[in-house]
């Protein structure tokens, strides 16, 4: 069996600012112990709608100082919002720094053929954080020989 409490306790801790008081009773977490991501809300005051095609940058209310830089966030699409209504993020995917400490904004995207309205305080998005491993580039004339080569593509053929 999975030791689930002994991964919570493991768990970075991430410093988090609330840039507006409402977002307390909103705060992210994790849905299951299982969870990937923590749900992102909208930080509006009024419903916004969303013409098919058009996109908006969405405040969340939130700033999170990851600080090492072994860890970065990622913004993604909520599955459901995506595939049945349309709505996903203009950029795809955010990229969140582990040195950014402004307001994590969401790029919200109606791909759909409909409009769509987005109520104040509704889950937009994920942030999920995930490992990076940052790399010194060192230049050189030739590298050693690897099986693929430069083939890629569909080099190897469709099945
Ligand atoms: O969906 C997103 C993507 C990015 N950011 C914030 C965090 C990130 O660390 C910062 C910069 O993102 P990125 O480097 O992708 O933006 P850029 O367009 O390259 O701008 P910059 O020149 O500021 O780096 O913006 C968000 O709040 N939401």
């Amino acid at each position: 069996m999975y030791d689930t409490a002994r991964h919570a306790a493991a768990r970075p801790r991430l410093a988090v600012k609330l840039l507006d008081e409402r977002l307390r009773d909103y705060l992210p977490r994790y849905a299951t112990d299982g969870s990937a991501g923590m749900d992102l809300r909208a930080l509006l005051e009024a419903p916004l709608t969303l013409a098919p095609g058009e996109c908006e940058l969405v405040r969340t209310g939130l700033a999170i100082h990851i600080a090492d830089p072994s860890l970065a966030g990622m913004i993604l699409p909520r599955s459901g919002l995506g595939h049945k209504h349309g709505i996903v993020l203009g950029n795809l995917v955010g990229l969140i720094d582990s040195d950014y400490q402004g307001e994590l904004m969401i790029s919200v995207w109606n791909r759909g053929q409909a409009s769509v309205t987005l109520q104040p305080f509704e889950r937009l998005a994920q942030y999920v954080l995930v490992p990076v491993v940052q790399a010194e580039l060192e230049l050189v004339d030739d590298f050693d020989a690897s099986r693929r080569g430069a083939g890629g593509f569909g080099s190897s053929g469709r099945h």
